[in-house]
């Protein structure tokens, strides 16, 4: 079943002009959640991945089950307050806005192998942010995994050209 068929489009949420790809449609279908954690897992496998970093909220969703299938640790990448002990954090830019996520300073050793997950790539300023905390902390990002790139937006092609790997399971050409 393809995954891009789960996924249902709402125009012109949250703002008038956005198409938002809503990845709840996925989720609750059975054979679509487990397909989507699947074949994320297969892809890594033999990788050695020690660490998969999510990124709040729909980034959890995937993040969690594919760590626990991997057999590494879940490190949450969280919006400003919400993660309890010392953090270091970079802002960014959205396609509907500015934010700016968070890390604990504890969460990345040296040398970690990470696996960084989120459900979409857009401008790239979420998923460019958090590979730089995973930087500064030192541990090598393996690739970036998404469910779904809007590349007509240019997130994933900017971040290939800085040099990163990304891996996503659909993509939306128009
Ligand atoms: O490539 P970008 O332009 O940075 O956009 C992608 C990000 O935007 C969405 O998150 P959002 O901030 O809407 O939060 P949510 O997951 O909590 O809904 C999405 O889940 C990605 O994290
Ligand atoms: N078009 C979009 N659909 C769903 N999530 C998004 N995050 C940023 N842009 C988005």
């Amino acid at each position: 079943m393809p995954i891009k068929s789960l996924i249902r489009t709402i125009a012109h949420y949250p703002r008038e002009g956005i198409m938002f790809r809503d990845i709840t449609t996925l989720l609750k279908d059975p054979t679509g959640l487990r397909t989507t954690i699947d074949q994320i897992t297969e892809r890594y496998r033999s990788e050695k991945i020690n660490k998969v970093v999510g990124i709040e909220s729909r980034g959890f969703i995937i993040a969690a089950p594919v760590a626990y299938a991997l057999g590494a640790g879940f490190v949450p990448v969280r919006k400003p307050g919400k993660l309890p002990a010392d953090t270091i954090g970079c802002d960014y830019q959205l396609e509907y806005g500015r934010d700016r996520i968070e890390i604990h300073v504890d969460a990345i050793e040296k040398n970690d192998r990470v696996l960084l997950i989120d459900d979409l790539i857009a401008t790239g300023g979420t998923m460019e942010a958090a590979i730089k905390l995973i930087e500064e902390m030192n541990g090598t990002v393996i690739e970036c995994c998404l469910v779904v790139d809007l590349p007509t937006i240019g997130g994933s092609k900017r971040l290939q050209q800085q040099g990163h790997k990304l891996f996503s399971l659909c993509r939306y050409d128009d």
